[in-house]
């Protein structure tokens, strides 16, 4: 179903915890804040994947905090993908995978993003709070041979990071990663002090562009991505630099404590559907009728951000 500028809703994304075992420095936390509550269950996903996927929704990405910290996480994955979602992701910090990703497997998941900011072992510790390069370049390793494709890593570029970006891409090179993406800081948590910690992409996008031998533009965001000669593809991802990225935006984000929540950054535009995940006294047709209306009134006061966004790039030159 297409929103009032001419957004078709595709992607469901849904936080399965606030917890996490990091705490990186500039986590956006989804733009939920940071109030530890029990996520919602399996079930309850279940219902709103299944209307999702009336409305159009064909795939969902699982975040966080750290979805893997949820024990039933395998349980979540299948009944999504019960509801005949074609394709169920998950955004991770990759601590766990070596413990978990043969089980994810099994259970449905199609791909994983995992984050990886830096590759010096002090760094990594600075930017995340977790002493844990190893661990998560044996969970990179250990979703290859899973099977996993494509397998991408996120990496944030800020003033604490910024030179890690050549040992990431060569790094993704040797270990034959489908996709990189580069994300741009996000304003919010420390990130808050966006001059503090922002990092301009310009100059690293114009380097990667002379590699490519190929480049195109994502429909998901209008990201650029560029194909480097090793057959990387490296993804820009900037939210703030991008001025129509918010015209691409193709999702809901379902939140912890149950709301539809139409954009990262707006508080103001959720709607709580926690009344029909719990109305057990309703028969289901009747919950998912409650359910209905609710993603019709999300879709109609969705709309882009951008322009409460403020150009970091000009602000900047
Ligand atoms: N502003 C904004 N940024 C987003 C949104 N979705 C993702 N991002 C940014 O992209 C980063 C990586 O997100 P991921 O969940 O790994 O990936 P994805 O955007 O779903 O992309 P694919 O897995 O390639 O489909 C996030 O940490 C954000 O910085 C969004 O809806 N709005
Ligand atoms: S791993 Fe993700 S959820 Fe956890 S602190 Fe870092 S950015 Fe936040
Ligand atoms: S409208 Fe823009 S900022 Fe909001 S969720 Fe979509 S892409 Fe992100």
């Amino acid at each position: 179903m297409i929103d009032r500028y001419g957004r078709p809703l595709e992607d469901l994304r849904v936080t399965l915890t606030h917890v996490c075992n990091f705490s990186c420095f500039f986590c956006h936390m989804e733009g939920e804040g940071s109030q530890t509550i029990e996520g919602l269950t399996p079930e309850q996903i279940g219902l709103v994947s299944k209307v999702a996927t009336e409305f159009g929704v064909k795939s969902v990405k699982l975040t966080g905090g750290e979805p893997t910290l949820r024990r039933d996480l395998a349980e979540v994955i299948s009944t999504i993908k019960s509801t005949g979602v074609r394709e169920v992701s998950m955004t991770t910090n990759g601590f766990l995978l070596p413990a978990i990703a043969g089980k994810l497997k099994d259970a449905g998941l199609d791909r994983i993003n995992i984050s990886l900011h830096a590759l010096t072992r002090e760094k990594f510790k600075e930017v995340t709070g977790v002493d844990g390069l190893d661990r998560v370049v044996i969970g990179i390793r250990e979703v290859k041979n899973h099977g996993f494709k494509p397998i991408k890593l996120n990496y944030v570029l800020t003033k604490r990071n910024h030179d890690e970006a050549k040992k990431i891409i060569e790094f993704s090179e040797q270990n034959e990663i489908d996709e990189l993406h580069l994300i741009e800081l996000h304003p919010v948590g420390l990130g808050k002090s966006s001059f503090t910690y922002h990092e301009s992409m310009r100059n690293l996008e114009e380097e990667i562009a002379r590699m490519a031998v190929k480049s195109e533009i994502r429909s998901k965001h209008f990201r650029p991505r560029y194909v480097l000669p090793s057959g990387l593809v490296i993804e820009i991802v900037k939210p703030y630099a991008n001025p129509i990225f918010c015209a691409g935006c193709n999702r809901v984000r379902l939140t912890v404590d149950g709301k539809l929540k139409t954009c990262l950054y707006r508080d103001d535009k959720e709607i709580d559907v926690m009344y029909a995940l719990t109305a057990n006294s309703l028969a289901l047709e009747e919950r998912l009728e409650l359910l209905r209306h609710a993603f019709e009134v999300a879709i109609s006061i969705r709309e882009p951000n951008f322009k409460y966004m403020m150009n970091l790039e000009s602000q900047q030159a």
